[in-house]
């Protein structure tokens, strides 16, 4: 076990967002937190990440450094790509060209190229800056590394590049996950279980493990599966276009 959430509960403003929330991720796992608009997926990642303290329950953690992404990349505008990258790494006491060499090896990991290491986050493309947000995670050398609908605001076809990059470095560095969005497919494709909130009180309608191995599943196996589970009646509010974001 890397990380434990034990009955947690969260409201804001006096009105509950969830209650009994129970999640325990395992070593190396990666869980996809799936769910509509509104369901608390964001404020759970939270207070996993030690943002948010929960109202109620307890969280255990057994990692030795987590990081998080966010849908935004986040990135400070006046530091270069490579020093976005080795932020964290600053932090830490590092040397200017230690850092640098490390975070010149996650951008190539996550595929810049030299080119675009000096260049600031404005000169950088939307998927080329969430690259850099995914590299910036990495270059800390997390053992728990919490998503936060980190493709949502990315083109389609970037998705999918952005969503291998994830489950590759996953498989190389060795990280647990918590992979929050609301796209049933992302779900499938990145992670080896998934657990499915309720828009209407935070509830969990449904947890069960992808079959098939990540990274390995192939497009005919992803699509039955997303084509399947979205007829069960638990994944109807998914689907539901009112609750969508
Ligand atoms: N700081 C806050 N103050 C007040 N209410 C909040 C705050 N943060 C979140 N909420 C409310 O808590 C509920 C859950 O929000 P949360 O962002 O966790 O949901 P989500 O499932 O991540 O949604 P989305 O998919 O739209 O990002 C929402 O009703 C939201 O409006």
């Amino acid at each position: 076990m890397k990380l434990a959430l034990h009955g947690v509960g969260h409201s804001f403003l006096g009105r509950s967002v969830f209650e009994g929330f129970q999640l325990t991720l395992g070593e190396g796992e990666v869980v996809a937190l799936l769910g509509p608009s509104g369901c608390g997926k964001t404020t759970i990642l939270q207070i996993a990440a030690g943002l948010i303290e929960p109202l109620r329950g307890r969280v255990e953690r057994a990692y030795r450094r987590h990081a998080v992404v966010f849908q935004e990349p986040r990135l400070l505008p006046w530091q270069t790509t490579l020093a976005n990258i080795g932020y964290g790494l600053a932090a830490s006491g590092m040397s200017r060209s230690l850092r640098d060499a490390q975070a010149a090896a996650r951008a190539r990991d996550v595929g810049l190229l030299p080119e675009d290491f000096d260049k600031y986050p404005a000169e950088l493309s939307g998927g080329m800056r969430q690259r850099a947000a995914v590299a910036r995670a990495l270059a800390v050398d997390p053992d728990v590394v919490l998503f936060d609908e980190p493709f949502t605001a990315v083109d389609v076809g970037l998705k999918r590049a952005l969503q291998d990059l994830v489950i590759a470095a996953a498989e190389t560095r060795s990280f647990s996950a918590i992979f929050v969005t609301h796209d049933l497919s992302e779900a499938v494709r990145v992670a080896d279980r998934l657990i499915l909130l309720s828009g209407e009180d935070g509830r969990v309608l449904d947890s069960r493990q992808v079959a098939g191995q990540r990274g390995r599943r192939s497009d005919r196996e992803i699509f039955d599966m997303v084509d399947s589970w979205s007829r069960e009646p638990e994944f109807a509010e998914l689907f539901d276009p009112r609750r969508q974001s």
